[in-house]
């Protein structure tokens, strides 16, 4: 078909496309939509011509907003990609979300000057509505495990879920201590499901991936024109909590400003949106988690003893998989049946190679490196067993890059951390996500390190090169 006949059809082209899509000007305003997000959103394309696109109110778009300052929208903003990608919620016109998975994109005229945006949106409803099937079902085949999926049948994980099982039954705040992948959100959430207040909701706070304001307005909500992005009032997870749990991880990297407001509304049980004064009351346990050594941070100055001593009344500690490698078999057993359940593919365990090669690792990444080598194991195995030569490279290089400086992480210094993460970082290019992978950690961790020791990754990489 000649180019000037395909042009012609666009529309028909754009119609028929099952991505949502709209097109926004530069000032926001929503300048043309598809039949397909007419179909998600439930808005006819007339209905939102003209009218801003924060009335769809993207959590990642305002998210990006309050960071700004005084743009409006990041994607405009010089020196930003050209194109984004992100999964987000997206308020449809009955006042319901559903969660979806946006690319935008700038367009251009031919002098290069921004004229607007076009986005797609792909709805991730049904996948997530697997997603869970898929957790629901792993559960039920987790006959070993302990509460929720836990898996664990060694001694210290038994001392642990009997510690589960008596601190969800008290209203206690519970502070739950581990190093990164050891399983301190799934007890988290263990500990809401067999508690008091399980048909209550619980929500769960990363700490350490906001900046402070944002912290603060996640924390305690706000109020509309509180701060520039603040479009309209917002309940913060106190709010949205009252009557169950709330899950603060990483609770250790907390500024201190809004550690004092947190000490006041454990005290109170009492706190006040950002920009107003109403106190509002609020009846929530609260679950912290860190992987960091909050005493030695109370030396530091940077954790306040009294907010410490108030939220650490039940202690749990979860051990690292290296003090426990009792559990290794069952753990290995477990992810192979979920995966095997989940990709559809006949796989049914470790050689003894592979499994020897398992016992020794030290996994300094905890559950979540055991998961990640599994899964990386699935995409390359071509028959029933895996073997060593299906296992990521960290663990087979003896000792590995990576495994050589995590090992003495018990004593765990700055400095082998650090190393470590260089290590990591050289070896996968820079890519933060994939660095997170191999260290079994999560990328805010990632990131959250890389600012703690002042790593500067393009120095890094290049004095790599
Ligand atoms: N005992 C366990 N049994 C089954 N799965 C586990 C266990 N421990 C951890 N996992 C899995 O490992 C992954 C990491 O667990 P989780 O996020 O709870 O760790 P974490 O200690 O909170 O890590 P971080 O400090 O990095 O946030 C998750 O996919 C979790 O389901």
């Amino acid at each position: 078909m000649p180019f000037a006949a395909i042009n012609r059809h666009w529309e028909r082209v754009i119609n028929t496309m099952s991505e949502g899509m709209l097109i926004i000007s530069q000032q926001g305003r929503i300048l043309s939509v598809n039949r397909s997000f007419e179909e998600m959103t439930g808005y006819a394309a007339k209905e939102v011509a003209g009218r801003p696109c924060t009335l769809l109110a993207c959590e990642a778009c305002e998210m990006a907003i309050n960071n700004l300052g005084d743009g409006w929208c990041k994607l405009f903003e010089p020196g930003q990609p050209e194109m984004r990608r992100c999964r987000c919620t997206i308020k449809k016109k009955d006042g319901t979300f559903f969660p979806a998975l946006k690319n935008a994109s700038v367009l251009r005229d031919e002098e290069g000057t921004v004229m607007g945006a076009v986005e797609t949106l792909t709805d991730l409803s049904e996948i997530d509505r697997l997603d869970r099937k898929v957790e629901v079902l792993s559960r039920q085949l987790d006959e070993n495990s302990g509460f929720g999926g836990i898996v664990g049948g060694s001694d210290p994980m038994k001392a642990v879920f009997a510690i589960i099982e008596k601190a969800a039954l008290s209203d206690a705040p519970i502070i739950i201590f581990g190093e990164s992948g050891t399983g301190k959100e799934l007890v988290a959430k263990a500990i809401h499901e067999h508690g008091k207040r399980k048909d209550g909701p619980y929500m769960q706070l990363n700490c350490a991936a906001l900046n402070e304001a944002l912290l603060e307005s996640e924390l305690f909500g706000h109020v509309k024109g509180s701060f520039t992005g603040a479009f309209r009032d917002r309940a913060g997870r106190f709010e949205a909590a009252d009557g169950g749990d709330l899950f603060l991880d990483e609770i250790g990297d907390i500024p201190l400003s809004i550690q004092i407001k947190l000490l006041r509304v454990l005290e109170t049980r009492q706190f006040e949106r950002v920009g107003e004064n109403r106190p509002i009351e609020t009846d929530v346990r609260i679950i912290t988690a860190t992987n960091r050594n909050l005493l030695e941070l109370i030396d530091q100055k940077r954790f306040r003893e009294d907010l410490y001593f108030r939220i650490n009344v039940i202690p749990i500690h979860l051990p690292p998989v290296r003090q426990r490698k009792d559990d290794i078999p069952l753990l290995v057993n477990t992810f192979i049946s979920r995966l095997a359940l989940r990709t559809g593919k006949n796989i049914r365990g470790l050689t003894r190679e592979a499994l020897n090669c398992f016992m020794n690792y030290p996994w300094p990444g905890n559950v979540r490196e055991m998961k990640s080598a599994l899964e990386y194991a699935f995409t390359v195995v071509d028959r029933e067993a895996i073997d060593i030569d299906h296992l990521p490279p960290q663990m087979l290089a003896q000792p590995s890059p990576v495994a050589a400086v995590a090992t003495p992480r018990l004593a765990d210094t700055g400095n082998s951390q650090r190393q470590e993460l260089i290590n990591a970082l050289q070896a996968t290019g820079g890519n933060q996500s994939q660095a997170a992978r191999l260290l079994g950690v999560n990328r805010v961790t990632v990131w959250n390190r890389m600012r703690k020791y002042g790593i500067d990754l393009k120095r890094e990489i290049r004095s790599s090169k």
